[in-house]
């Protein structure tokens, strides 16, 4: 279980998160959504450390993540896993290499230093991209792959930390409908199979409504929705997203990628184990409306 207590993130005067408080219990799909500036990175940003604490705290597991230092802050975002919506790989290094990063926080500084992968990090690394449907770019490097492409090594790269969770900010914001469906297939297979907790912050109401068994909706740092997608009625959506200028509701059409081609919001389901089918990846997607920033 993550427990959140009345965070709060303040930039100067500005208040970007303000008293959240959420009780996550592994294994959950969590989608955080709102409008931009509303405060999502900046919650996935202080769960995973990247950010301080202004105040309240984060608790995982009885262990007090937001006053965690040195080694146990290492240990905390090895075991908490980021993807971001530019990927964040080295361009020039292989896919391979980029992919054997992930173990960086579990090996030792020389074999670090001498950038030494054993044998069975090689296969390791192999087998992720294998998974994700890209081994084939293996020796390639990262620099020249597409979006998507470089975006399904990123996931590779978090399943090489073998984390208890992935924080994903964003992760299908730069990519096209039908790359945008593989990437949330992927991390809808992890979260499923291996029963990662996976929280991420979706610009598009649709994608949280096809993907998330649970939907939180932030709004000038505030939690003003938590719930499943189906209690997001369209008062719910008006109250995430507010009202435009002219005082009219928000059309839900704005916040639609078309990325669920159709699907109906998933519930919670029971977890499976084994490898991605590559048939996840032949699905159709719809052409569609990106949500603006
Ligand atoms: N490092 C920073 N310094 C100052 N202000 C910041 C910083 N990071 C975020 N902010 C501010 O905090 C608020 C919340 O930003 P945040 O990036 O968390 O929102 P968001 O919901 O993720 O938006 P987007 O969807 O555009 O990424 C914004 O007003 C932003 O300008």
């Amino acid at each position: 279980m993550l427990e959140l207590t009345d965070v709060t993130r303040r930039f100067g005067a500005m208040t970007a998160v303000d008293a959240v408080s959420l009780s996550i219990p592994d294994g959950q799909m969590v989608g955080v959504i709102g409008r931009s500036g509303a405060g999502k990175s900046t919650l996935l940003r202080m769960i995973n450390r990247l950010s301080p604490v202004s105040s309240g705290t984060i608790v995982h597991k009885g262990r007090p993540i937001s006053t965690l230092t040195g080694g146990e802050l290492r240990t905390w975002q090895r075991d908490c896993a980021m993807i971001f919506q530019q990927f964040n790989l080295v361009p020039r290094l292989d896919v391979l290499t980029n992919v054997m990063l992930g173990r960086l926080n579990r090996r030792s500084t020389v074999f670090n230093l001498l950038n030494m992968f054993s044998v069975e990090e090689r296969a390791a690394a192999l087998s992720a991209l294998e998974r994700l449907g890209i081994a084939q770019a293996a020796t390639q490097m990262a620099g020249t792959l597409s979006g998507g492409q470089q975006q399904r090594v990123a996931i590779a790269r978090a399943l090489m930390q073998e984390p208890a969770m992935i924080l994903a900010d964003e992760p299908i914001a730069s990519l096209d409908p039908l790359n945008a469906q593989i990437v949330m297939d992927a991390l809808e297979d992890i979260n499923r199979r291996e029963g990662i907790t996976v929280i991420t912050n979706l610009h598009t109401l649709d994608t949280a409504r096809a993907y998330c068994e649970r939907v939180i909706g932030m709004a000038a740092g505030r939690v003003v929705f938590d719930g499943p997608p189906e209690e997001l009625t369209s008062e719910a959506v008006a109250m995430i997203y507010g009202a435009s200028g002219d005082g009219d509701g928000i059309s839900e059409s704005i916040t639609s990628t078309s990325l669920s081609g159709g699907r109906e919001p998933v519930p919670a389901r029971p977890k499976s184990t084994g490898a991605l089918q590559p048939a996840l990846y032949a699905k159709p997607a719809a052409a569609g409306v990106a949500l603006p920033a």
